[in-house]
């Protein structure tokens, strides 16, 4: 299995792996072990992706071992954001996860909440958010108690290099949004521009998070979240320093993503302070 450590730093739990391959392994164990934990506890689990790279960190949950012993027909499955494209785009996020994720497991079709791509992205926001209400009703989808909004059992993200989150762009007006479940935007810096977005109130209503990140790209923003160096005020936060879901935040980094941190090289497993003084990563693999 996957050699990492993880250490809590306010309520993030980071766990930083040797390669993206045991990332890979990681993501999927953590995902079969919250899908037993809700089944059991609920009879059903929700979990909603993104796009990006995280579908291939995925890869490993519809392989054996995970895939066998999971029970897909209670998995109900969202977009945190989507490309207003059709659906079998190439830049369709459900295209995407579909390709690499839902054509390899038994999940009904009918659980899989793919937005309309028949719709403005204005259209469209509103037709998920009334598809979202309806699963609240019949009480698929429980309301946050200490919210009000809809509250999904797992969130999947991935974060951009300007820090990002699902179509949460910095600087953004809707990264305020306070009443709706889902919004829209149509100037989106990241192509495609049209997108539909879960807002910050329910992003964190959710139970869980896992951010996942790998590769370089991203290590500034890595270090802005989790090294506490980033924000200068409120008009400057990053949308992925607004991630507060209501249980636990997981962070999943490549050392290559963790590199700002990581100031250490990897030690035969031994644990070791990082000499760079980062909170967020204190002890490295
Ligand atoms: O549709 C999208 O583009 C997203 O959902 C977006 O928020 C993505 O998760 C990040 O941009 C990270 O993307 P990468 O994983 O490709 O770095």
């Amino acid at each position: 299995m996957a050699a990492a450590t993880s250490t809590e730093i306010h309520r993030h739990k980071v766990k930083v792996l040797r390669s993206e391959e045991d990332l890979a392994l990681a993501l999927a164990k953590y995902t079969a072990d919250l899908a037993h934990k809700f089944i059991k506890e609920k009879g059903v689990f929700t979990v909603v992706l993104s796009g990006g790279y995280l579908i291939s960190s995925l890869r490993k949950l519809v392989q054996p071992p995970f895939s066998g012993t999971i029970d897909w027909s209670k998995w109900y499955v969202f977009w945190v954001d989507e490309r207003v494209v059709p659906k079998y785009h190439k830049e369709s996020n459900y295209k995407v996860a579909y390709d690499g994720f839902l054509s390899k497991v038994p999940i009904h079709p009918n659980n899989v909440y793919a937005i309309n791509d028949a719709l403005t992205a204005e259209r469209a926001a509103e037709d998920y958010e009334a598809r979202i209400s309806h699963l609240v009703s019949t009480n698929i989808v429980p309301l946050s108690k200490i919210t009000g909004f809809p509250k999904f059992d797992l969130m999947l993200l991935g974060m951009g290099p300007d820090g990002h989150v699902a179509a949460l762009f910095p600087g953004h007006p809707i990264m305020h949004e306070r009443r709706r479940w889902v919004t829209f935007i149509r100037n989106a810096p990241k192509p495609p521009p049209h997108r539909i977005t879960f807002t910050f109130p329910v992003i964190n209503s959710a139970a869980h998070i896992a951010m996942v990140v790998t590769g370089l790209g991203e290590i500034n923003a890595v270090k802005a979240v989790l090294g506490g160096g980033g924000s200068h005020g409120p008009d400057n936060i990053l949308p992925a320093q607004m991630v507060s879901p209501e249980e636990e935040i997981t962070w999943f980094l490549d050392k290559e993503a963790a590199s700002t941190c990581l100031g250490v090289e990897q030690n035969n497993d031994q644990y070791a302070e990082c000499p760079k003084d980062c909170p967020c990563c204190c002890i490295v693999m």
